[in-house]
C-alpha cells in the first residue's frame, strides 16, 4: 500500500498541494483527476520523488519514504511515465525496454564492465524474461527492432509503458497514459493497464484527463481541485458528487472540461 499523508507544497505563492492525504491499496488501480493545474502533476512528483513536500509523509508498504531521493525509489519498485514521451528515439523499442530492466540488475548498469561473466548471465536472464513478460505481453514483437522515432504515437506511448513494466514495478504511476491517443489506441491502452494489474497486482497510480476511461477502469478516483482533495471514492459515487461537477463544470475558460 502506498500512503500520503497531509502532503503539502508550495511554489513561492502557489499552493500545488495543499493538505493531501490518500491511500493507494495494493493492486488497485487509484485515479488522480481535477482540472488543469488542480496539483495532479506535483503529487505524482512528490510520491515518484522528484520533488520533497514542504510537509507531510509518503509511506510505500510500511516504509516512510518521504526524504528519499528518486533513485531509491525506483529500487524500492516504483515506476513512472511521463506526460511528454521519454524514450531515446533514436535507440530500438528492445534497446529502450531493456534500459527499464537495467535497475533490477544486481551487477548494475555501469558496473556491469567489470563484473562480466555474471553480469552477462544476468543480461541473458533478463532479455528472457523481457521477451517473455513484457514484449510478448504488450504485443510488441512485431516492432522489437524498431527505432522508436519510426513509430506512430499510440505505440511510442506502449513502449514506455514497456520500459516501465521491465522493472518489475510493484507500483506504476502513470501519467496521462491515453494523451493525444485516438480512440482505438486508448481502448488498447485501458485493457493493458488492467492486464498488468490482473496479472501482477501492480497496484497503478494513474493521471489521467479521459474521464470516460478513469470511470471505467478504476477501482478508486481522487480528485483535486486548487491543490486540495475534494473527493476520494468509488467512481460510481465521485462522479455524482456536486463539488466535482462544479470543479469541472464551473471553472474558467482556459481550464479543459472533459467530463
Ligand atoms: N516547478 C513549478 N514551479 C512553479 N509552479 C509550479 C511548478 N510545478 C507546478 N506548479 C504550479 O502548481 C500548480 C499545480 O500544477 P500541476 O502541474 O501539479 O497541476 P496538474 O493538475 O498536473 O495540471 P495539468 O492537468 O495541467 O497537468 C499550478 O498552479 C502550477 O502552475
Amino acid at each position: 500500500m502506498l500512503s500520503v499523508t497531509h502532503a503539502s507544497l508550495a511554489f513561492g505563492g502557489i499552493r500545488a498541494l495543499d493538505d493531501v492525504s490518500f491511500t493507494a491499496e495494493t493492486g488497485h488501480i487509484t485515479a488522480i483527476i481535477g482540472p488543469n493545474g488542480a496539483g495532479k502533476t506535483s503529487l505524482f512528483n512528490i510520491i515518484s520523488g522528484f520533488y520533497q513536500p514542504q510537509s507531510g509523509s509518503i509511506h510505500f508498504d510500511g516504509t516512510d519514504i518521504t526524504g528519499m531521493r528518486a533513485d531509491k525509489r525506483a529500487a524500492m519498485g516504483m515506476a513512472r511515465t511521463f506526460q511528454n514521451i521519454a524514450l531515446f528515439r533514436g535507440m530500438t523499442v528492445l534497446d529502450n525496454i531493456k534500459l527499464g530492466g537495467h535497475t533490477r540488475l544486481r551487477s548494475g548498469f555501469w558496473s556491469s564492465g567489470f563484473y562480466y561473466g555474471a553480469a552477462r548471465r544476468e543480461e541473458a536472464a533478463l532479455r528472457a524474461d523481457i521477451e517473455r513478460d513484457v514484449i510478448d505481453f504488450l504485443e510488441l514483437d512485431h516492432i522489437r527492432k524498431a527505432p522508436v522515432a519510426a513509430l506512430p504515437y499510440g505505440l511510442q506511448k506502449r513502449v514506455e509503458l514497456a520500459r516501465a513494466l521491465a522493472m518489475r514495478p510493484k507500483v506504476l504511476l502513470l501519467d496521462e497514459p491515453v494523451a493525444g491517443m485516438n480512440r482505438e489506441e486508448t481502448e488498447d491502452m485501458a485493457r493493458f493497464i488492467l492486464d498488468i494489474q490482473d496479472r501482477w497486482e501492480t497496484t497503478i497510480l494513474l493521471v489521467e484527463h479521459d474521464m470516460g476511461m478513469v470511470m471505467d477502469i478504476s477501482n478508486k478516483v481522487i480528485v483535486l481541485n486548487f491543490g486540495r482533495k475534494i473527493a476520494d471514492g468509488t467512481p460510481d459515487v465521485v462522479q455524482r458528487q456536486p463539488d466535482v461537477i462544479e470543479a469541472y463544470l464551473g471553472t474558467s475558460e482556459d481550464r479543459e472540461v472533459t467530463v
